[in-house]
């Protein structure tokens, strides 16, 4: 199977499945083209994964494909931004078809639950890497920032934190408990907040996804807004799936994992209050938002430390 065989097979039909009228030319020519309605602002962000670093070895090629476009898409989440279209750019060490299929199959599913649909992309053979770049847009000039936290905002997160981060524990476990199960979904299957970060438009004055960690992530909300902030670990959200399996340990995951996708926004506290109770049952308060900077942890058992950090690439050397 040729290189455009494979992309007529495995990819086009993505690029069909489900008309988009922004998206005015997508796969099979040099660029795509998108159309930005009037009013709004072009929204996009790039994200890659590398085999052994963002997911296993060997790893099931559907967790993959649905993986890897669900961490891409939660950076729309958390611009506040509807989601459009996605390129692909995808590195294989061979054109297995059995690979081909599942990915393609959870890469589907993703993209018709999320509303994105395939524009483009790039196949090339070496080893599996792949690059998602995702486009939405948002009313002009309304994406929410990293850098609008300010002194007396809420801090508030979305979900439970902690689950996908325990799971790495268990992904090669052949009979999996329910706790574990549950742990496991979050890590191969997590789902973008777009509908949330959406209705935040307007409401939250900074938000970030949760991909390295919250202590991590709101690190950056709080350097790009010049403030600091208290969280009360004792208020973290932990599933009690994590809870089970993790004991006094999961408040340390919840606040230092990845991978959870989760929203951390900071509000002011009068928007709060008067914010949709639908919007309310699905965000937990966490903290408040200080004139002093830096990242101050209260209310948290012996077992967390104040020095937890995310994941960082380059970091730990010289
Ligand atoms: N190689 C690069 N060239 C230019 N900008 C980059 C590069 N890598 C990361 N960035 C930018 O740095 C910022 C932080 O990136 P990152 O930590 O990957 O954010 P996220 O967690 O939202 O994906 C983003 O604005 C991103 O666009
Ligand atoms: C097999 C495996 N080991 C470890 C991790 C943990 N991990 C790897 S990269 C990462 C952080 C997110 O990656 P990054 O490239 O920093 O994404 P971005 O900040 O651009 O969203 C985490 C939590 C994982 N997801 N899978
Ligand atoms: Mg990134």
């Amino acid at each position: 199977m040729g290189e455009f065989e494979l992309i007529r097979r495995y990819f086009q039909p993505l690029a069909e499945n489900h008309g988009s009228e922004a998206v005015v030319l997508g796969v099979g020519d040099d660029c795509a083209v998108q159309r930005i309605p009037e009013g709004r602002d072009l929204v996009f962000s790039i994200d890659t994964m590398v085999e052994g670093i963002h997911f296993p070895q060997e790893y099931c090629p559907d967790y993959l494909g649905w993986r890897a476009l669900a961490a891409a898409t939660s950076d729309l989440a958390a611009m506040g931004a509807a989601p459009v279209c996605f390129t692909l750019a995808l590195t294989l060490p061979e054109a297995n078809e059995q690979w081909l299929t599942g990915f393609a199959r959870g890469l589907s599913s993703a993209s018709e639950s999320f509303g994105l649909v395939l524009a483009g992309g790039d196949t090339t053979r070496g080893p599996l890497v792949l690059s998602m770049q995702v486009h939405g847009t948002v009313r002009r000039g309304e994406a929410l920032r990293r850098s609008g936290a300010r002194a007396g905002d809420l801090v508030l997160v979305s979900g439970t934190l902690g689950d996908a981060g325990a799971a790495l524990d268990f992904l090669e476990e052949p009979r999996p408990s329910d706790d574990m199960a549950f742990v496991l979904g979050r890590y191969h299957q997590p789902r973008p907040r777009l509908d949330l970060g959406a209705s935040m438009v307007g409401l939250a004055s900074s938000c970030i996804d949760i991909s390295d960690g919250l202590i991590a992530d709101l690190g950056h909300v709080l350097k790009a807004s010049g403030v600091g902030a208290t969280v009360d670990v004792s208020k973290l959200p932990l599933s009690a799936a994590l809870c089970s399996i993790k004991g006094i340990e999961a408040a340390r995951y919840g606040l230092s994992s990845g991978d959870d996708y989760e929203l951390c926004l900071t509000i002011p506290p009068e928007r709060w209050k008067v914010a949709p109770e639908a919007l309310k049952q699905q965000l937990t308060i966490i903290g408040a938002v200080e004139q002093n900077p830096g990242l101050r942890l209260r209310g948290g058992p012996d077992a967390v430390g104040n020095n937890a950090a995310g994941f960082d690439h380059f970091g730990g050397g010289s």
